[in-house]
């Protein structure tokens, strides 16, 4: 199938295509407009099937087979198809590489539209559509992750704040708020991770916007400008909500309100039919939490690594949490570090408090181990898409709950825990009962079989069930006696869908129950195979009615039981939500206890100063993966920005050889505050840090080709995002900056870089660095300190000790650095005898060395000189005018200038 001639889905809804169609690919083309750009599952049967532009792409995605159905328009039809019971597979994959799904279901049994006439087509509808940010199920979702659906509005005339984010998490209910302006949305954005964006179309076609939604790819979904409508927007919350006005939840501005109706109104048009039970939408504090830049989010592998991987990042280095809850809060904590002392001490307070009961903690981790993820459970339930083991995780939740309220309430908790305690006490414990004394021990995954409810819950239950069970053996005993009867010994009773219930003898022995007048008058035969006969009796017919009934009976009775269990979780949701979180926020702190007891942190200062004192500093995730590659220990450094006079903190300036632990030191001290400030201990034997309210970085190196930007100028952008915004709370790390250019261009940017650092952001800063020429700063700059990691030459190898100590490095050691590298032994050489010449011709020669070079040091380094007075001498001559004189007068002026010269010489002496 050539492409060119391939039916697009631009053709295949077009009018003249729906007039060529047959009444099944009428319905086909109708469902597809209502839904052109999401691939459509179309249900046939026991498979989703997809066709034209929708099978190609699945296919090519999928790795499954593309085949051909019949023609359209005179052309093949391309078609591929998945199993239904596989389908969450697929999805997950198609999810995963960005594609938007619209499940198209049977709605109408075959049967019953096989009576509007042979011909009639099964009714299909949308029942749902699969997108990244508006998932549910438990295979498609990862456990530990928060899936966010997030809302980008901008309202004009709304001044700086000009933008609302509205964020939900269907699978937990989690609804969040925030306004933002332009020069943080990409922060805003980043520190949610959403897995999906959506935007009003006029605004996604903004192109000041445009790096930001590159930034977010495929995630970005452009909808109608409709769904953002913020005259409407009120009404539209209050709808779904079904409350008369929004004033109880609290003031949000329009350009909010206009991102959260958005936001639920996309839920609407993804669920179709279901509302999840999303909590009120609650204001972000965005503005209370630090600014992270997403550069800076990237380059420090918070959540994930510059490769995309968990391993190696922040979060799975610090993650000792045991339920999902726990893990997801703890990602969420992590991306938004607070700025409020007070709240950053309540949070370490929880730990410090688990950290000095250890047996206590112990015992709820263990409890907390059996906690399973109770607000997806919720939300499927709410969605009509939960089954037993959903309703089972809420039970069991609410156990664990009760069990670990009791094993706190022992002790005097401090304030988070207290809340937290409070939350789990006021969890529903009548839900719990009469959960467990319904359901079963062994829950099947789907409500559709039965076997869920447990025996001795429902009287009417228990009876069609033993009818039923007893007439399976009332059939057992039967095949005994027909087999008696007959003197047939391998006769069976079997039971196949078509059929039901019935006899089965071998060809050889179907005379015992064909002839003689007994048999004849019992036995009614029912179908002659190859080798057997199958036969039944008006006995076993009616038994097999009475099965059937009795099975069914207690299947409506289960099914009834389920929608009763069902209604009584979905009206305790608030409680079962705040109560999932009261044991998320538990898990967090006994998770960071562990951390700090295992690992040896230590608890955090955090004030409003502006201090950023660390005393032997480690970096979290350099140290464990050290350790586990039974490498040298880590080398704990020091470091201390905090301001020596006035209140602005200091820049360090670190110089050292490459492969020293320039980098590591740097960030490890961003890491240190983002973790003081998540509230967690922090691996130093000291810390005290004066809020962070802006964290920025620049470190490593990457381009950013498809944005047609070189590695220079990201860095060059970045660096200029951080000069134009960090301010005197801030907290700046500066790797080697002006590396991707000539060394003077370099070099000078640098120079300049460092100057208004501390003159005009007047930040807390690191600054590390490959130009030894800038220590010379420190002799202008007085908050500018020089530090180098400590290096040891021995046999003419360098040896890097990973000691931070003060002043300035010589060199570099990069040749040192290439050896080790395994730079062929020629190349090592020859750079040693160039590197050698460069350094014997810079000595010789000092007006061509850097510093001479540079006009611009020359001129920073030397004090100002003051403009030169004119002389007395001078003065005279100024004022002087030869033509008007006369020879005479001219003598005397010059007699008088001889005399003055004299006396100017005199004072100087
Ligand atoms: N404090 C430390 N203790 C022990 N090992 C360390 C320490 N700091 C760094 N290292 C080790 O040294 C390696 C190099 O560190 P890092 O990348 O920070 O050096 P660098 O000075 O930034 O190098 P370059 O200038 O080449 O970029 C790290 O991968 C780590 O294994």
């Amino acid at each position: 199938m050539s492409d060119d001639n391939r039916i697009k889905t631009e053709e295949l809804i077009s009018e003249e295509s729906k007039a060529a169609a047959t009444p099944m690919m009428e319905q086909y083309i109708e469902i597809k407009a209502a839904n052109p750009d999401l691939m459509l599952f179309y249900r046939m049967g026991d498979f989703y099937e997809l066709f034209f532009d929708d099978a190609v792409d699945a296919a090519r995605a999928l790795s499954i087979t593309l085949t051909k159905r019949g023609q359209h328009l005179g052309r093949d039809i391309p078609m591929c198809g998945v199993p239904v019971h596989a389908a969450d597979d697929y999805l997950q994959k198609l999810i995963g590489l960005g594609f938007r799904v619209a499940v198209c279901e049977q709605t109408e049994d075959p049967a019953e539209a096989k009576k509007r006439g042979a011909k009639s087509v099964v009714r299909r509808d949308v029942t749902r559509l699969v997108t990244a940010g508006t998932l549910t199920e438990e295979k498609l979702l990862a456990p530990g992750e928060s899936n966010f659906l997030m809302a980008l509005s901008r309202v004009r005339g709304e001044g700086d704040n000009a933008f609302g984010l509205a964020w939900i998490d269907i699978s937990t209910g989690i609804f969040r708020l925030s306004a933002t302006s332009e020069d943080r949305l990409a922060a805003d954005i980043m520190r949610v991770e959403p897995r999906e964006l959506i935007v009003a179309d006029t605004l996604f076609s903004d192109e000041k916007l445009r790096p930001v939604f590159d930034l977010l790819g495929r995630a970005v979904s452009p909808q109608p400008a409709v769904l953002f409508d913020s005259a409407t927007a009120r009404d539209r919350l209050a709808r779904f909500f079904s409350v008369a006005t929004l004033d109880g939840f609290g003031q949000f501005s329009r350009a909010e309100m206009s991102a959260a109706a958005a936001a639920v109104a996309y839920v609407e048009k993804t669920q179709i039919n279901e509302r999840p039970p999303l909590g009120i939408p609650e204001q972000d504090g965005g503005a209370r939490t630090m600014f992270i830049d997403p550069a800076t989010r990237a380059n420090l592998e918070l959540t994930r690594t510059m490769s995309g991987g968990r391993d190696g990042s922040l979060l799975k280095a610090v993650d000792r949490t045991v339920t999902s809850g726990g893990a997801r809060l703890l990602g969420e904590r992590l991306m938004s570090p607070l700025t409020a002392p007070d709240k950053i001490a309540q949070r370490l307070d929880s730990v410090a408090f688990f950290l000095g009961e250890a047996a206590l903690c112990e015992d709820l981790r263990s409890r907390l181990k059996q906690v399973p993820d109770m607000p997806r459970a919720l939300s499927r339930l709410a969605l009509d898409r939960g089954g037993p083991r959903d309703l089972g995780a809420i039970c069991q939740g609410l156990s664990v709950a009760r069990e670990v309220a009791g094993a706190l309430s022992v002790a005097e908790v401090p304030e988070e825990i207290a809340n937290a305690l409070a939350k789990l006490t006021a969890l529903p414990q009548t839900l719990e009962t009469q959960l467990s004394s319904t359901l079963a021990e062994e829950l099947p995954l789907l409500k559709r079989d039965g076997g869920f409810v447990r025996e001795g819950a429902d009287r009417a239950l228990d009876e069609a069930r033993s009818l039923r069970d007893t007439s399976r053996r009332v059939i057992a005993g039967l095949q005994a006696q027909y087999a008696e009867e007959t003197g047939v010994r391998g006769l069976k009773i079997k039971h196949n869908n078509v059929l039901g219930y019935f006899i089965e003898v071998t060809s050889l022995n179907a005379r015992a129950l064909t002839e003689g007048d007994d048999a004849k008058g019992k036995f009614i035969h029912r179908q002659t195979m190859a080798n057997a006969m199958r036969f039944t009796t008006s006995e076993l017919a009616d038994l097999e009615s009475r099965i059937a009934n009795a099975a069914g009976e207690a299947l409506a009775i289960e099914l009834e039981t389920f929608e009763k269990l069902r209604d009584a979780v979905v009206s305790e949701a608030e409680a079962i939500k705040a109560g999932a979180l009261a044991l998320a926020v538990l898990d967090v702190s006994a998770g960071f206890a562990v951390l700090a007891e295992a690992e040896a942190y230590c608890r955090p200062v955090v004030d409003e100063t502006t201090a950023f004192g660390i005393v032997g500093g480690r970096h979290p995730v350099v140290e464990q993966a050290l350790r586990q590659q039974s490498g040298g220990p880590f080398v704990a450094n020091d470091c201390d920005l905090s301001p020596t006079e006035g209140d602005k903190g200091s820049l360090w300036l670190l110089t050292g050889p490459n492969m020293g632990g320039k980098s590591t030191f740097l960030r490890q001290n961003a890491l240190i505050a983002i973790l003081a400030q998540t509230g967690a201990f922090v691996p130093a034997e000291s810390a005290h840090i004066g809020v962070v309210d802006r964290l920025f970085s620049r470190v490593g190196a990457s381009d950013d080709l498809a944005r047609g930007r070189s590695t220079f100028m990201v860095e060059m952008v970045e660096t200029a995002a951080i000069l134009n915004q960090a301010g005197p709370r801030s907290l700046v790390i500066l790797d080697e900056i002006g590396r991707g250019t000539a060394t003077f261009d370099g070099l000078s940017i640098a120079w300049a870089a460092v100057e208004h650092l501390h003159n005009s952001n007047g930040c807390r800063g690191l600054f590390a660095t490959h130009f030894h020429e800038l220590t010379i700063l420190s002799e202008k700059l007085p908050r500018l300190v020089n530090a180098t990691m400590r290096v040891k030459e021995w046999k003419g190898e360098v040896v890097f000790l990973h000691e931070v100590g003060p002043g300035a490095a010589d060199r570099s050691y990069g040749i040192q650095v290439a050896r080790l590298a395994g730079l062929p032994s020629s190349v090592v050489k020859r750079a040693k005898n160039v590197l050698a010449r460069l350094e014997d011709a810079d000595r010789k020669n000092p007006a061509a060395s850097l510093i001479d070079d540079l006009p611009l040091f020359q001129v920073s380094m030397r004090t100002p000189e003051p403009e030169p007075q004119a002389s007395a001498v001078e003065q005279m001559l100024e004022g002087m005018k030869p033509d008007d004189m006369t020879p005479r007068e001219a003598l005397d002026a010059l007699y008088a200038l001889k005399k003055q010269l004299r006396a100017d010489v005199s004072i100087e002496d």
